[in-house]
């Protein structure tokens, strides 16, 4: 029996695969056999001739997961739009059985899984079937990534609310981007702290991630002083 839990951002872009890949290497640097399934991906890098799912590629690198590529990410499209589109537009009927299968078989062979999404919680992967659908049918809980700044009150807690909503189990939420001499972003964690009694981590902006060149930096520390693995293994739930 393996336990996972799933990364959802509030958003596109707010930092879903430097947090998983900060995640997944404080697990495996811990002898915890952990693997990262990004189900599907869109907007998949050209290198050396062929389309890369970055972000899968990204975490593989850092965690240094002896999984394939395809196997950890089965829908993988060039397209940098919804995947639902992104589907369409290359032809491409997504399955849900396909994907439950994948994670099955990387369930059989690594005891922690850490999932990510696409975007938000209602982001759709096919014509009324949203990324939250995917959540309740691995049977995952949460982690919610959201930005540090201006916006990220109402962005989190419409995400937390609506994974509650649904019967989803919200674990944790990390800010990222975290200034801690920003008024705005210290009150952003106390309020969102205080309206959703969870737990609310911070990742500071850091300068040398860049995910295109495969560089964690000092998010591999970061990561370690403020979250401690066992928290992180309680986080997950069996699946
Ligand atoms: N703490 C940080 N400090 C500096 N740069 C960051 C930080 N977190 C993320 N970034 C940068 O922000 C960009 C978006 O991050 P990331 O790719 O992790 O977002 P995402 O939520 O996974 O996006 P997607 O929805 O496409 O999967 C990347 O260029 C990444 O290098
Ligand atoms: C292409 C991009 N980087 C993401 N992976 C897909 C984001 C989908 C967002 C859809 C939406 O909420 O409008
Ligand atoms: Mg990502």
């Amino acid at each position: 029996m393996s336990k996972g839990l799933f990364i959802i951002g509030t958003d596109t872009d707010v930092g879903k695969t430097v947090v998983t890949a900060g995640l997944i290497h404080l697990l495996r640097s811990k002898n915890y056999d952990a693997c990262y399934f990004k189900p599907v991906l869109s907007g998949a890098a050209f290198k050396n001739g062929q389309f890369i799912p970055g972000d899968t590629n990204f975490v593989k690198t850092l965690g240094d997961i002896p999984e394939s590529l395809e196997n950890m990410t089965p829908y993988s499209f060039k397209t940098p739009v919804s995947p639902h589109l992104a589907a369409k537009i290359e032809n491409v009927a997504i399955q849900v059985s396909i994907i439950k299968q994948k994670f099955e078989d990387l369930k059989q062979k690594y005891p922690y899984m850490v999932v990510e999404g696409a975007g938000g919680l209602i982001v759709p992967l096919k014509a009324k079937y949203m990324l939250y659908d995917l959540v309740k049918d691995l049977h995952l809980p949460i982690v919610v990534v959201g930005r540090a700044g201006l916006g990220t009150i109402n962005h989190t807690l419409l995400t937390v609310r609506y994974a509650q909503s649904v019967g989803i189990k919200v674990k944790g939420i990390i800010l990222n981007g975290y200034d801690s001499s920003n008024k705005c972003h210290l009150d952003n964690k106390k309020t969102i702290k205080e309206l959703t009694k969870l737990s609310v981590l911070t990742i500071p902006k850091l300068k040398d991630i860049n995910v295109e060149k495969i560089q964690l930096g000092n998010l591999k520390n970061i990561i370690k002083e403020n979250l401690d693995v066992k928290t992180l293994i309680e986080w997950m739930e069996p699946c």
